[in-house]
């Protein structure tokens, strides 16, 4: 595995998330199993979840959208498949897409996603068309805590259920991450965090992929995706608090991923800023220049690089922040235009590290000036404050007046400021000390 092709990684590398970009392209519509949060038939565009597609598109249009997209994003490094069903239950067009990306720039980092039930089937496949990342997502190496998760699979044309389901879905996922390790393709397991199903279980499924040889383990909150069994059963999504602690112990035995969005299968941009939606960036007719958009990529990586030489402190006393963000690692968002926050820690020695990422409603609508936020404003406002409550301060590029108040009264500082992260989170914090002693 190439070092660039680790830094380069927006979905891999925490410090890349804030520089590279990433598209997914949404070729794969069919899927083999059923999971109970899943519902992909679910299509609304202000929806910005795993699933979600607004267009199924043949390889050949996938290979047209990359191509316009090359032209006008010179950081965008990573093409991937996930969705919005199965990238191995349509391997036809997955690995045909796959074809004509390589041959648009062989520099173009490949990475797929899946369920893993067809895996063992295609490592050597991945490996000959240089895929370099996959994704499996793997919820329960328990078959009795996958048969809650799981209604049913599908495989070699014979339906299974129940205990057999999950257990011939959890043999094939660990061959799957066993071969994609020994084969050398870095392999990251995605969980979804469902509190009564597997909460206390993931660290045992942590355990098990990390001696298969997987990467780093990345931990969803479970979301109730509209018509999905759990949300009809009323299952609960976890607390930002039970989130953060199962996170913790897993990361105890291995890295475990803190900046995922839980992207759309279609999602483009960099992660929290997903331009999917956004016509213009397509236009027909442009083609990239590859000199140039390598010479912004080295530059992109030789920055990251100079960042993450640091030391690292105590954590027991660390503050809370929370960052309203566009992207380029830069406080560079109004608080009423925010659809999430980053969430770190800052220690003592005004170090940070990202804990996590909150997603709320924008706050202002457009119709209202921001301050009062337009109807239904004070009820996103309460959600946006009750998401959160753990934090002491929030930066942001802009706040009116009203909510600035309101903030403060909930125990959260919101400060007006603009720059890199790191830099105002050091600054910022250091005020906030200062003043409480
Ligand atoms: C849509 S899937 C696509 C790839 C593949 N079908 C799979 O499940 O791995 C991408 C990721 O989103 C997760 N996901 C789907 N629906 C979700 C939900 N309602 N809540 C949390 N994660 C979800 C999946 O578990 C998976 O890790
Ligand atoms: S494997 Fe992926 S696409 Fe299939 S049901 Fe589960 S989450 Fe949905």
């Amino acid at each position: 595995m190439s070092e660039s092709a680790l830094l380069k990684h927006p979905c891999y590398n925490e410090e890349a998330h804030h520089h590279f970009a990433r598209m997914h392209v949404a070729v794969a519509p069919k899927c083999n199993i059923r999971c109970n949060y899943c519902n992909p038939k679910f299509d609304c565009v202000n929806e910005s979840r795993p699933g979600v597609v607004s267009e199924v598109l043949s390889p050949e249009e996938a290979g047209n959208r990359v191509s316009r997209t090359m032209a006008q994003l010179p950081n965008l490094s990573v093409i991937g498949i996930a969705g919005p069903g199965d990238p191995l239950a349509n391997a036809e067009a997955t690995f045909r897409t796959f074809r004509i990306m390589a041959s648009l720039d062989p520099d173009l980092h490949l990475c797929l996603s899946t369920n893993g039930l067809m895996l063992p089937d295609y490592v050597e496949e991945i490996k000959e068309l240089g895929i370099r990342h996959v994704t499996v997502t793997m919820n329960a190496i328990d078959p009795k805590i996958g048969a809650r998760v799981y209604s049913h699979i599908v495989y070699q044309g014979q339906v299974y259920r129940d205990e057999a389901a999950a257990a011939l879905l959890i043999e094939r996922q660990l061959q799957g991450i066993e071969m994609l390790a020994k084969a050398g393709v870095l392999c990251k397991v995605n969980s979804v965090h469902i509190p009564e199903v597997n909460g206390e279980h993931l660290r045992e499924v942590t355990r098990k992929v990390k001696e298969l040889g997987a990467f780093s383990h990345n931990i969803m909150p479970l979301i109730l995706s509209p018509g999905s069994f759990f949300e009809k059963q009323g299952f609960r999504v976890p607390t930002n608090e039970e989130s953060i602690e199962v996170q913790r112990a897993s990361a105890e035995i291995m890295p475990v991923m803190r900046h995922c969005r839980q992207c759309r299968a279609d999602a483009v941009g960099m992660l929290g800023g997903d331009m999917s939606q956004t016509p213009e960036m397509l236009p027909a007719g442009q083609s990239f220049d590859k000199a140039a958009r390598d010479e912004i990529q080295e530059q992109l990586v030789s920055r990251m690089k100079q960042r993450s030489e640091e030391p690292v402190g105590d954590w027991s006393s660390a503050v809370r922040v929370a960052v309203a963000t566009r992207g380029s690692g830069e406080v560079n968002q109004h608080f009423g235009h925010a659809k999430e926050f980053l969430v770190y820690e800052v220690n003592d020695l005004g170090e940070s590290r990202l804990i996590g990422v909150r997603k709320v409603q924008a706050y202002c609508n457009g119709l209202a000036e921001c301050g009062e936020g337009g109807e239904g404003g004070a009820r996103v406002f309460g959600e946006t404050v009750q998401m959160l409550k753990d934090c002491e301060l929030l930066l942001c590029s802009g706040i009116g007046k009203a909510p600035a108040s309101k903030l403060q009264y909930a125990g959260i500082m919101p400060i007006v400021c603009k720059g890199e992260i790191e830099q105002q989170l050091k600054k910022n914090v250091k005020y906030l000390t200062y003043f409480a002693q």
